[in-house]
């Protein structure tokens, strides 16, 4: 069978890292990414920032868009109080497959439910289906040309309320130029920068934070 990256990442995982430790499995994607092939995970350097922003926040309520191999749903999982709600939304099938691996060997499966699907046809579903008032952290780690018109869409749904954080990647590479724009220009948002690299690399990028003012 072909095999893709993703799944030979997860099979590192599965047989180099210790079952139910969430930290050690993301210290293993680490490991692999940077010595064997490259992914796209937000990896350590920026983990550390976020790790740090979702410990502020002391979140109640996640929505992450853009699941790939479970890599920031693992990191941020570890840092959720008990009974906490973790969403986390991946279009790509073969991706929320691994993911879903990687969520029962780090033992968080049940603090996590990926959503297969995109944004947009599941944002507007959120409420209804799945029972969720507003969020307190949203991660967004998905296409950049949906960040936008999916911040948009949270606020169009009132899934944000005052003090709704929302920390997106890749602000500077690939880049979101609009969505730094947007919720720079905009006064419902209080932004800050978080400069870093791009993970497993040397090119700069960086984490942008908008807090909904409401
Ligand atoms: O593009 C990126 N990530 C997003 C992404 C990418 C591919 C597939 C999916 C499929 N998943 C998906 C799609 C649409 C969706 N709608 N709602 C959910 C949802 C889920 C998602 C990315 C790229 C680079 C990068 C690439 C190249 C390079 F040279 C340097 C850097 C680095 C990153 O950290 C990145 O995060
Ligand atoms: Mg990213």
């Amino acid at each position: 069978m072909a095999q893709i990256k993703e799944q030979r990442i997860l099979d590192y995982v599965l047989q180099n890292a210790i079952k139910g430790n969430p930290q050690n499995i993301v210290d293993a994607i680490d490991k692999y990414c940077s010595e064997m092939e490259w992914a796209m995970n937000v990896g350590n350097e920026k983990g550390l920032i976020l790790d740090k922003i979702v410990s502020e926040t002391n979140p109640a309520t996640v929505l992450e868009l853009g699941t790939y191999c479970g890599y920031s749903g693992v990191r941020i999982a570890q840092l959720l109080k008990p009974g906490a709600c973790f969403l986390t939304i991946e279009k790509n099938p073969v991706h929320a497959a691994i993911a879903k691996q990687m969520f029962e060997f780090a033992g968080v499966k049940e603090k996590i439910q990926i959503l297969e699907g995109s944004s947009e046809e599941i944002i507007p579903k959120l409420k209804s289906k799945y029972k969720v008032n507003t969020f307190d952290f949203i991660f967004i780690d998905h296409w950049s040309d949906r960040y936008v018109p999916d911040t948009k869409l949270l606020e169009e749904c009132g899934l944000l309320k005052k003090g709704s954080v929302l920390l997106a990647d890749n602000v500077v590479y690939p880049g979101a130029p609009d969505f730094l724009q947007y919720v720079r220009n905009c006064v419902r948002y209080e932004c800050t920068n978080y400069p870093s690299h791009l993970e497993y690399s040397d090119k700069e990028d960086a984490l942008e934070k908008a807090v909904f003012k409401g």
